[in-house]
């Protein structure tokens, strides 16, 4: 069998998990941050085990980076599971302030509790939890109002633990708690990577690249009607590269393009095509849409 497309190095792995276990022990809501370009994909398989029995609240960042009409689709399906979502965007702070409300009513939840064993009240201990560059650091600053968390366009640049307060009745650990990447489902490995949400992972440029153009051709074939204000991804690409996509497969449009554009470098006409993506250049793309038939495993997991 060939090996996986997507490959994470498994010395990172368990880094990751250690610190992230660490880091678990001390707080008592988990803000758990997803892509909302791929907030399925962006669901760690262990997330329920890890976070037990503790609170937690489901934020869709980079509510930015898709159309109205899809943000919306989300709100309602996860409502439906019985998991409401946060929608953020943390570059510019948007979402932020209710979120911060959210946690600090978890806390009162928990003060409740104390108070009936005679315990004094404390502030909520949250932490920020999520994949490499879903925008942790950026909603961490949003929150504490200040840089504090190095925030970049490059995944992987956040450590260091120190709680800071926010209010009388919320702190929050300074580093965000960084999920490792899952291979399991190579499907979501792929999305992960597209967006640059991977982290240190091995992946082949050309081969992202590809599948990238290929979503959102399955995209355009299947949801038409649901994405009346998503303006076409096909003619986005078209628009911004001067090839239409719908003639050619995922590999050979970026054949296409890099005959056209790059003296026939494949990975330079990858890299671009995934680099307008993550810059947004392309417009407001969500990778994924919520399933038709919600799946029950979710109700209990989001
Ligand atoms: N458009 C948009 N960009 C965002 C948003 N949130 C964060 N970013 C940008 O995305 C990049 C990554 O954000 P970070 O906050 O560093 O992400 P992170 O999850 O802390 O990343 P790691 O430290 O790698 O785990 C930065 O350039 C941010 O400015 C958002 O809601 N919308």
């Amino acid at each position: 069998m060939s090996s996986p497309a997507i490959q994470w190095y498994p010395g990172h792995i368990a880094k990751a998990e250690k610190a992230l276990l660490e880091q678990l022990k001390r707080i008592d809501v988990v803000l758990e941050v997803r892509d909302a370009r791929i907030p399925l994909a962006t669901r760690h398989p262990k997330i329920d085990q890890w976070i037990g029995a503790k609170e937690r609240l489901l934020v869709l960042n980079r509510v930015d980076m898709i159309p109205a009409s899809v943000r919306d689709d989300w709100d309602t399906w996860f409502r439906q599971q019985g998991t409401p979502v946060l929608f953020t965007n943390a570059q510019q702070g948007k979402g932020v302030a209710g979120l911060a409300k959210a946690a600090q009513a978890k806390g009162k939840t928990m003060n409740q509790r104390r108070h009936q064993r005679g315990l004094r009240p404390r502030p909520v201990r949250a932490v920020v939890l999520g994949f490499p560059n879903v925008g942790k650091s950026a909603l961490i600053n949003r929150l504490l109002k200040r840089k504090v968390v190095a925030s970049a366009r490059r995944p992987g640049v956040t450590r260091q633990l120190r709680w800071v307060r926010i209010s009388d009745e919320l702190e929050l650990l300074d580093a965000p708690g960084v999920l490792p990447a899952q291979l399991t489902d190579q499907q979501a490995a792929l999305k992960l990577a597209i967006c640059d949400d991977i982290g240190e992972a091995a992946y082949d440029d050309e081969l992202v690249a590809a599948t990238f153009v290929e979503f959102l051709k399955q995209d355009h074939a299947q949801l038409p009607s649901r994405t009346a204000d998503q303006p076409s991804a096909l003619e986005a690409l078209a628009t911004r590269y001067g090839i239409h996509p719908t003639a050619y497969s995922g590999e050979a449009y970026l054949m296409q393009m890099s005959q056209a554009r790059y003296q026939g470098d494949r990975q330079r006409a990858a890299r671009q095509l995934l680099t307008d993506y993550r810059k947004g250049v392309l417009g407001t793309l969500a990778l994924e849409y919520p399933p038709m038939v919600p799946p029950s495993t979710e109700a209990g997991s989001a």
